[in-house]
């Protein structure tokens, strides 16, 4: 257990946290999870995770549409920006006018970021703006995501303080969430390798993930940050969380690997077989991190819906339909589009369409020829 090394005050507020909140904590996804063991929850990071690097202003209306669109390609669960300090990430300043205007289809989840409790006052004021109302569209939000990390490094880089003071701040955050009605998702960043630190040790993220686990959090997603990591890595870390005790359930986990070195897709193959089904992706494969310089963004949600169809998996949204977000949104960055299998199906069609196009024209010629 983490508890035993925070502070007193801390590990007495998390054993109380766990005892009072079990109820609420233990509640699950309950539309973007079903009962079928082999379906697969896609939590789509592109609007936030994705965005929050790029370097030129993206009006609201783009992020709007690209939330938008991402709804009507069937995915459940949307991450739809941050509150935090725009001095740290000036990119997602606009979050609280973006999910405001957004599209909000019922049952489905739209997480925002929120590192501390002025970020939680700002959303709850926006929530308050935004009653609900029989009939009228759903609230802004119905999810938080807290984050930390597993090296004090990347905690300090990321958000200005140590792990057990992140942890201090998370426990507030999320008491007053769940009192509010919101879930409430964690993130443990750098679980593999860290920029700052070098090779992280998989015990520390198994004390950083069961403390979030009992301050509340319903799900915490693993972050391979760097996306250094292999199958093999990705599974020693696994098995450390997973196993031993103080054992986290595979059900109570996510994966969110970024795609760095070409493992990703393999490294969520991987955390399938040993029970995990919720990852994190983003769609285009937009994205890095600000205080991860060099990664690149999270596996394309494309990349990984190409990669389990036929199997037994199923899964959230339409594939072809988040090949045109992806090349939407990368077309409007003017970036590559970072999904390969997004790129291999736009050629694919295009392919298709000069076929066409020559056997109309064939056709056509043809007729003329036998009219002459
Ligand atoms: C945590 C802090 C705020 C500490 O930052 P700080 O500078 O220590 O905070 P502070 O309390 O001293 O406040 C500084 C200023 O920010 C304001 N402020 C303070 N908080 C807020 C807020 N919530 N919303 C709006 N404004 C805020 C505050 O009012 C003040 O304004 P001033 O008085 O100078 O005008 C900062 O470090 C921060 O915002 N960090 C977030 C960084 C971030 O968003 N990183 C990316 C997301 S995490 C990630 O990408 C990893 C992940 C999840 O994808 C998984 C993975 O791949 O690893």
């Amino acid at each position: 257990m983490f508890a035993h090394r925070l502070s007193p005050r801390l590990a007495k507020s998390v054993s109380h946290a766990r005892s009072t909140l079990a109820v609420r904590a233990s509640c699950s996804r309950t539309y973007a999870t079903t009962t079928n063991a082999d379906h697969v929850n896609i939590v789509e990071v592109g609007p936030r995770d994705g965005l929050q690097n790029e370097k030129s202003v993206i009006p609201p209306e783009v992020k709007i549409e690209l939330i938008n669109r991402l709804n009507r390609a069937g995915l459940k669960t949307i991450e739809a920006g941050s509150f935090v300090s725009p001095k740290w990430v000036p990119q997602m300043a606009g979050t609280a006018d973006v999910i405001s205007r957004m599209e909000r289809l019922p049952g489905n989840y739209y997480p925002v970021l929120v590192p501390n409790l002025k970020g939680l006052e700002l959303l709850l004021d926006l929530l308050a703006k935004h009653p609900p109302s029989a009939g009228g569209p759903p609230p802004p939000t119905n999810e938080i995501a807290v984050f930390t990390a597993a090296t004090e490094a990347f905690c300090k880089a990321n958000t200005n303080c140590s792990i057990v003071e992140s942890l201090e701040r998370i426990h507030a955050v999320t008491r007053k969430a769940l009192d509010h009605g919101l879930r409430v998702r964690g993130y443990v960043s750098v679980v593999i390798s860290c920029p700052y630190e070098g090779k992280v040790s998989p015990q520390k993220v198994k004390e950083v993930t069961r403390a979030l686990l009992d301050i509340g959090c319903y799900e915490v997603s693993l972050g391979d940050t760097v996306g250094t990591g292999t199958p093999a890595t990705v599974r020693e870390m696994l098995e450390t969380v997973m196993g031993g005790a103080g054992t986290v359930p595979a059900n109570k986990l996510a994966g969110h690997y970024h795609d760095t070195f070409g493992t990703a897709v393999a490294n969520i193959m991987t955390s399938l077989d040993m029970g995990l089904r919720t990852f994190d992706a983003s769609v285009g494969g937009l994205g890095g991190c600000p205080y991860s310089p060099g990664a690149t963004g999270n596996v394309a949600t494309e990349d990984v819906l190409y990669a389990l169809k036929g199997s037994k998996y199923t899964t959230d949204g339409d594939l072809d339909a988040l090949v045109d977000v992806g090349d939407w949104i990368s077309k409007k960055l003017q970036r590559t589009n970072a999904s390969r299998a997004g790129k291999a199906i736009l050629a694919r069609r295009e392919r298709e369409h000069l076929e066409k196009e020559r056997e109309n024209d064939g056709g056509a010629a043809e007729v003329i020829s036998a009219k002459l």
